[in-house]
């Protein structure tokens, strides 16, 4: 039997609950994933959601509390959980859980269970999710009460998004009145799972609050005028939100895990339980980054993230606290259509939709002969659901397109002259609009314009919020590191790589579950710094702990000249985008 201790590591993501344990040298020891359409089927959610009318996506809270007994139930099967050091993790980000109370029962029995004793504590039965496009009109009145997108960016981080908990907890005051009276305490995903385990409602946490469009990044407090948009008793909102928010500067434990995980699963009873954060932010610590890598996360999601100490805001992307490295942001663009866009096309190939082969969809990917159909002159749009960047509604657009120096003509057709070339169309879109939408964030040691013939003009070209010359594109990232359900499959990574253009490698996590094993990482070095057992900062330590042979695969080089010719598509991208924020 292993003397070792464990740390475990969480992601309550979109369609899945995961947990990963690791040992005191940062192995993995266990993993075990819950997927909630097939775990727990009489919910009847569809990739872990309902999809309602007017853009509403929600998520079933007493489904994550089965989900987390079941977790338990599987995990205490494969490891000794008194052996457990420290708990942490990652959840979904800017979801929201109502409360009815402002503290949880403390009498849990461990012959019930979580669902049980939980779910009548909620105000709420479902927590909105972050594929929600029902929140412009708050969105809307959060960017007008600052004076703008920009304003609104570099008080809290970002433009108005219609995922961001500020909407959404505007929109249930404002549309479900009696829900909003009758909630004592709102949390956040990440929170919401901390306080289960904890026992007890614990307050947001730091790094995660900032995907509110309500939290100062820079006073580290909440704004009181954009507070005031969701409710004008500013005072109560923030009892509700257990203001503040914890700190990202110094680990703190948030308590011990509660008596009932210790009587029903044996948890060891000093098993400290620190901050849950968002997944992204979760993933950010899975991985010893350096200055302009980029980390690519296939989720159902497609977030495409890097780490930076320059707080320079702008509406067209994300930053956020990092969650354990003072003084540090985290850099994210973030889209709604990645892999669930992704397995309708798979389908369409493949002429079915139960068997969820890649096979086919692999292979169009890798086709070089797919080319001669000239893939060159296509650009597709492929957004099943609204996409977040661009901000437009659902649309599936696919152009064929000329150019000048003056001018991008685009000519739609309903069909390529083969459906397998929409599986080059999409992942080469999606892996081009990341691209041009990271370059802001990277810094000018990033820049390649002398390597490239198309980026050198000096022509405009417009994304978001900006118009910017094409020469301001010419950048290729230092390394880049996949990660999520989809950086399993070779073909995607292999393809995004040439698009994105890493100078120094392409490579992915051996665990696809970044997010948990981020957060693993995070329990193992709060409980370490706050015992005084290590000194260093987070990102010192994992630069010298993280196991790079054992726990990272190289891929793939980029390949320059693959990385010139989609220099070339980069003008019809922002056309074709132009023409579907129209629609
Ligand atoms: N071999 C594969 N090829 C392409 N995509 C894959 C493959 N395996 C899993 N995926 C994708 O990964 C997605 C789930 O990724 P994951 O990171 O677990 O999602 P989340 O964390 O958002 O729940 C699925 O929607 C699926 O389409
Ligand atoms: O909204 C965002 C980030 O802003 C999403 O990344 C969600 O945090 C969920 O991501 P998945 O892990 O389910 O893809």
């Amino acid at each position: 039997m292993s003397e070792s201790n464990y740390y475990l590591g969480f992601d309550l993501s979109t369609q899945q609950l995961k947990c990963l344990a690791i040992d005191d040298q940062l192995n993995i020891v266990t993993t075990v994933a819950i997927e909630f359409d097939k775990d727990f089927p009489q919910y009847k959610t569809k990739n872990g959601v309902f999809i309602k009318d007017d853009g509403v996506i929600d998520a079933p809270v007493a489904m994550w509390l089965e989900a987390v007994d079941l977790c338990f139930e599987r995990m205490a099967k494969s490891i000794d959980l008194k052996k457990l050091q420290s708990m942490s993790g990652s959840c979904q980000q800017h979801g929201t859980v109502y409360w009815n109370c402002d503290h949880l029962p403390n009498d849990v029995k461990p012959s019930s269970n979580l669902v049980k004793q939980f779910a009548g504590c909620l105000s709420r039965e479902v927590a909105p999710n972050w594929q929600d496009h029902s929140t412009k009109k708050q969105c809307d009145e959060l960017t007008e009460k600052v004076g703008g997108p920009q304003n609104l960016a570099q008080i809290t981080g970002s433009g108005a998004h219609y995922r961001f908990s500020g909407s959404q907890i505007a929109k249930v005051h404002q549309t479900e009145p009696e829900i909003y009276a009758n909630t004592k305490k709102i949390s956040m995903v990440s929170s919401f799972f901390a306080s289960i385990l904890v026992g007890d409602i614990v307050p947001l946490e730091g790094a995660d609050a900032c995907g509110m469009n309500l939290y100062d990044m820079e006073e580290h407090k909440f704004n009181e005028e954009l507070l005031s948009v969701v409710d004008k008793d500013t005072e109560s909102l923030k009892k509700k939100l257990s203001d503040p928010p914890t700190s990202c500067d110094e680990p703190k434990s948030l308590g011990t895990v509660s008596k009932y995980f210790q009587e029903k699963y044996g948890v060891n009873a000093n098993c400290q339980v620190y901050p849950f954060t968002g997944d992204n932010l979760a993933t950010i610590c899975s991985l010893p980054l350096q200055q302009n890598d980029v980390l690519i996360s296939l989720g159902t999601s497609t977030t495409i993230l890097l780490i930076t100490e320059n707080y320079h805001s702008s509406p067209n992307y994300h930053l956020f606290n990092h969650p354990t490295v003072p003084h540090h942001y985290m850099g994210m663009i973030c889209y709604c259509n990645g892999s669930l866009a992704r397995e309708k096309i798979r389908d369409d190939i493949n002429g079915e939709s139960t068997t969820c082969d890649w096979t086919k969809f692999d292979e169009a990917l890798l086709d070089d002969k797919t080319e001669s159909l000239f893939n060159e002159d296509q650009i597709g749009l492929y957004f099943p659901l609204g996409e977040i960047v661009p901000n437009v509604n659902a649309i599936t657009k696919r152009c064929h397109f000329k150019y000048d120096d003056c001018h991008v003509e685009l000519n739609d057709v309903d069909s390529f002259p083969d459906n397998r070339l929409d599986a080059k169309n999409i992942v080469e879109s999606q892996a081009l609009s990341c691209r041009v939408r990271i370059s802001p964030l990277l810094s000018d040691e990033a820049s390649c314009a002398q390597e490239s013939k198309v980026l050198g003009s000096d022509l405009n070209v417009k994304f978001d919020y900006d118009s910017s010359p094409l020469s301001s594109y010419a950048k290729r990232p230092n390394r880049a590191f996949f990660v999520g359900g989809a950086s399993k499959n070779t073909a995607i990574v292999r393809t995004m790589a040439n698009v994105i253009g890493a100078k120094h490698g392409n490579y992915r996590l051996e665990t696809p579950n970044s997010c948990a094993l981020g957060g693993c990482y995070k329990a193992l070095w709060s409980l370490l710094k706050e015992s005084n057992r290590e000194t260093a900062s987070f990102d010192r330590w994992l630069n010298d702990s993280f196991n790079w042979e054992r726990d990272c695969e190289f891929v793939c080089h980029s390949d320059a000249t693959k990385w010139e010719k989609y220099n070339n598509k980069i003008r019809a991208l922002s056309e074709i985008e132009r023409a579907a924020a129209s629609k």
